[in-house]
């Protein structure tokens, strides 16, 4: 993992200033203007840079692969919410998404870019995101907030909602399912996924309070608990699941615990 103390900088626009400044205040980062960027002997590896058009996390050491950013306009996520699998996709037949379950809360504990969320939302779901990491976050809230300027990701994104934080602090009520991904550092690379996984490596690390996550989630009155695990990694706590959904790369293990009522 990356050092937070000199190996990120946040870089900005003109235009993004004032953004920019109040983040890397926050969170005690570096700021720079990206005409100033210090030289490459400096120690930084990536940049968090709130360009005119977005926030994206830049490898600045790597020219490739390119930057990180979110994007629930076009690109995979458009395609799979106009041509994808609908209910059949893995993620949503998990949850319970099946005949008369069509619309559940679900609380996304780990949000990351919020892809998954996405699928859900795009399905009826109403989504609460956590995400404790404050640069996962931001480039999520950034790609949530340009989703609002094209209306049919618009409305797919007006039933998430994203707060930065640790899941479990404050536990919302209402909630019908828990999702849980963490990072697994033994997880596979697909070229799809190859810069993403880097970057979240270097700047997220591998979640090691995974299991006290699943106990935390145990502990509420919710119907039904998904955690998605990479293929041949060990459940969480040792404990196994009521079902596993599986697929090519990876699996979900689901703890159904009360019988899902969505509407
Ligand atoms: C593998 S990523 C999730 C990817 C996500 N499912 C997606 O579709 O983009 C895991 C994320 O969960 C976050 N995370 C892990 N444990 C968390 C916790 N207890 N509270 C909030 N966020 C957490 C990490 O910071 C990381 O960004």
């Amino acid at each position: 993992m990356i050092s937070y103390d000199d190996q990120v900088l946040v870089s900005y626009s003109n235009q993004r200033w004032e953004e920019a400044e109040a983040f890397s205040s926050q969170f005690g980062l570096r700021l720079v203007a990206l005409e100033a960027l210090p030289a490459k002997s400096d120690r930084a590896v990536y940049l968090l840079n709130f360009s005119d058009t977005r926030v994206e996390l830049v490898n600045w050491r790597e020219q490739a692969p390119g930057p990180v950013f979110v994007d629930f306009v076009e690109g995979a996520l458009a395609y799979r919410r106009e041509h994808g699998g609908g209910r059949g996709e893995m993620v949503a037949k998990s949850v319970g998404l099946k005949g008369e379950v069509k619309c559940l809360n679900v609380l996304d504990a780990t949000a990351g870019l919020g892809r998954d969320a996405y699928v859900l939302a795009a399905l009826g779901c109403h989504v609460v995101m956590y995400e404790r990491n404050p640069l996962v976050h931001a480039l999520l809230a950034d790609g949530l907030r340009r989703a609002l300027e094209c209306a049919d990701a618009a409305s797919v994104v007006s039933r998430m909602t994203l707060h930065l934080g640790e899941a479990f602090n404050t536990f919302p009520d209402g909630i019908d399912v828990v999702y849980l991904d963490p990072m697994f550092p033994e997880r596979r690379k697909s070229s799809a996924v190859k810069k993403e996984m880097q970057a979240f490596k270097d700047i997220v690390g591998a979640d090691p309070d995974a299991d006290e996550l699943l106990a935390a989630a145990l502990r509420q009155e919710v119907k039904r608990i998904v955690v998605k695990r990479p293929k041949g990694a060990p459940c969480l706590l040792g404990r196994e699941p009521s079902f596993t959904v599986t697929g090519k790369s990876g699996r979900f293990d689901v703890y159904a615990l009360r019988k899902l009522t969505g509407g």
